[in-house]
C-alpha cells in the first residue's frame, strides 16, 4: 500500500495514514482503507484497529484537487457513494476501529473519522465539516452522521458556517470521547485500544452488531439522497469556483449559479 501503513502490538493494528501534505482523502488512499480492512478483516492477531494521521494532520478531507478531474454531477455521485460504502463498511467492521485525531480532520477526514466506531482527539485539534466552503456539501456520511453525535443544531451550525470546532469542544459536544495533549494523544489511544484487546472478539462483534441499531432507516435514504445532491451541487458554478478559490488560495465569491 502507498498511503496507509500498519504496525501490529499487542492485538492493535496501528495504522498510519501518510499522504503529505495533508492526508487528504484521494481515490486511491480510500481504496487503501477497504485494503487495510480485507487485511486484518480474517487475522486473528489483530482484535482493534487505530487510525491516526503522520505529519500535521489527521486528514484535511476528500483531495480538493482530484475534482478537478470530476466532470459530471454522475461521477461525483459514484465518488461519493463509493466514499459512503468503505466509510459504512468501517462503522460495521466487526473489529473495533478508534480514531485518534490530530492537527485537523476536515470534511472527508471527519467524516471518516466519524464513521470509527470513538474518537480520541488532541486539545488543540480542528474538527469540522467546512465543505459548504468550496461550494459543496459533505458526501460521505456526514450529512447523516454529524447531527448524530452533535445534535442538529450544532451540525447546522458547524456546515452552514464551515468553522470548525476544537478537540476540547468536540468532547463537550460528544463528537470525541477524551482530548489529550498531542504527545499524549496516540500513546493514550493505543493503551486504551490494547485494554480492548483483551476482551473476547466475539462480545466485540456483538456489540458492534447491536450498535448498528442506533441508526434508523433513515439514515440510509439520508445517504443516498446525500450522494445525489453532491453530485448535483457538484455541477453548479460555485461548486467549481470554490474548488478553483482554494487551489488559487483565494476566498471565493459563490453567485449562487
Ligand atoms: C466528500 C468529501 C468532500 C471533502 O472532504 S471536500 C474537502 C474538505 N476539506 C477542506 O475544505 C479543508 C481544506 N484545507 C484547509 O482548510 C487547510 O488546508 C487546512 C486547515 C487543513 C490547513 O491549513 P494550513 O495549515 O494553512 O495549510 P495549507 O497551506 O492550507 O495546506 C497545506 C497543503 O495541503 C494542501 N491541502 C490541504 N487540504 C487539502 C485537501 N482537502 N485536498 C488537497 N490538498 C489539500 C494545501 O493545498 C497545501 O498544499 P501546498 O503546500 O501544495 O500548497
Amino acid at each position: 500500500m502507498e498511503f496507509l501503513r500498519w504496525t501490529v502490538e499487542e492485538g492493535v493494528a496501528i495504522a498510519t495514514i501518510q499522504r503529505p501534505p495533508a492526508n487528504a482523502l484521494s481515490r486511491g488512499l480510500i481504496l487503501e482503507v477497504n485494503e487495510l480492512l480485507n487485511a486484518v478483516e480474517h487475522d486473528d492477531t489483530v482484535r482493534v484497529i487505530v487510525l491516526h494521521g503522520d505529519g500535521r494532520f489527521f486528514s484535511a478531507g476528500a483531495d480538493i484537487k482530484e475534482f478537478t478531474d470530476v466532470s459530471s454531477g454522475a461521477e461525483f455521485t459514484k465518488l461519493s457513494a463509493n466514499g459512503q460504502d468503505v466509510f459504512e463498511r468501517l462503522e460495521k467492521f466487526p473489529k473495533p476501529v478508534i480514531a485518534g485525531i490530530h492537527g485537523a480532520a476536515l470534511g472527508g477526514g471527519l467524516e471518516l473519522a466519524m464513521s470509527c466506531h470513538f474518537r480520541y482527539v488532541s486539545e488543540k485539534a480542528k474538527l469540522g465539516l467546512p465543505e459548504l466552503q468550496l461550494g459543496l456539501i459533505p458526501g460521505f456520511g456526514g450529512t447523516q452522521r454529524l447531527p448524530r453525535y452533535v445534535g442538529v443544531a450544532k451540525a447546522a451550525e458547524m456546515m452552514f458556517t464551515s468553522d470548525p470546532i476544537t478537540g476540547t469542544e468536540a468532547v463537550k459536544w460528544g463528537l470525541a470521547n477524551a482530548a489529550f495533549s498531542d504527545e499524549e494523544l496516540l500513546p493514550q489511544t493505543i493503551a486504551t485500544a490494547k485494554r480492548i484487546a483483551k476482551k473476547s472478539p466475539v462480545t466485540l462483534k456483538a456489540a458492534i452488531d447491536m450498535l448498528q441499531f442506533a441508526k434508523h432507516t433513515s439514515f440510509y435514504e439520508g445517504v443516498e439522497a446525500e450522494a445525489q445532491a453532491f453530485g448535483t451541487v457538484f455541477m453548479s458554478a460555485d461548486a467549481k469556483e470554490g474548488i478553483q478559490a482554494f487551489i488559487e488560495k483565494r476566498e471565493p465569491t459563490f453567485t449562487g449559479k
